[in-house]
């Protein structure tokens, strides 16, 4: 049976990949898709403008939503302090086996809670499932049309405090232009776009950094 562009993502991380160095994944990924095949992961580029927003926040808790084959996961998650909890949200579960292996390749298994399912579903779970008061960190990358309304989910269940920092993935391209004038316009966030490329090309694209007010 043909194989899939996730599992021939998986095969060049364990192909080229060291188990458990978080770095050697997250290159191995890059180098697939920069010269063999490429995939919506974050990217090298974005990728060093999420490093630097991870470790300046330092966070305790983290929401990815979207994981797809786990880069963004694996990139985050390997700079995170000793008991820091990454939740990431991955509705489609041929992808979310992928993620599962490649997190488990970077030796990053205690840090990464994979959930198969939907944002919507899951945001009003978290504090009875996991536990969590709020999220010091949430990083969007899932369907760009939902970027919106799970932000306004997550307010609604209390999962923002003052200070909580929201990262939306591709908001020039493919582009989230309702989040964006939702985000830039409310006085309850403090916005601020990252220019860069879209992953493995020379297209515009960016990040947009939201710190919520309380
Ligand atoms: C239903 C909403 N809730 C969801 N809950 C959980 N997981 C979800 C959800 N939506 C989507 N997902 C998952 O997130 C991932 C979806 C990501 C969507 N991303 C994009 O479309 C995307 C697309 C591009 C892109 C850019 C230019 C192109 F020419 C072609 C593609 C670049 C990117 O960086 C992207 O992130 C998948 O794994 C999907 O199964
Ligand atoms: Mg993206």
């Amino acid at each position: 049976t043909q194989s899939t562009r996730p599992q021939r993502l998986l095969n060049a991380v364990q192909k080229k990949a060291t188990r458990g160095d978080p770095r050697s994944v997250v290159k191995a990924i890059d180098d697939f898709c920069r010269h063999k095949e490429w995939a919506m992961n974050v990217g090298d580029e974005k990728g060093c403008i999420l490093d630097s927003v991870v470790s300046e926040i330092n966070p305790a808790t983290v929401l990815e939503l979207g994981t797809y084959c786990g880069y963004s996961t694996v990139r985050i998650a390997r700079l995170l302090p000793p008991h820091a909890k990454l939740i990431t949200l991955e509705f489609n579960p041929d992808f979310a086996a992928i993620a599962r292996q490649v997190i488990a390749w970077a030796g990053l298994e205690e840090k990464v809670q994979l959930v198969e399912g939907a944002s919507g579903d899951w945001i009003p779970k978290m504090k009875e499932q996991f536990g969590i008061t709020t999220f010091d960190l949430v990083f969007l990358d899932h369907w760009k049309d939902r970027y919106l309304p799970d932000t306004k989910l997550m307010e609604e269940c209390g999962l923002l405090r003052k200070g909580s920092v929201l990262l939306a993935d591709n908001v020039i391209c493919p582009g989230t232009p309702d989040y964006l004038e939702y985000i830039r316009s409310s006085p309850r966030y403090e916005s601020r776009y990252f220019k860069s490329h879209l992953e493995y090309t020379k297209v515009e694209d960016g990040l947009e950094k939201s710190v919520f007010k309380g």
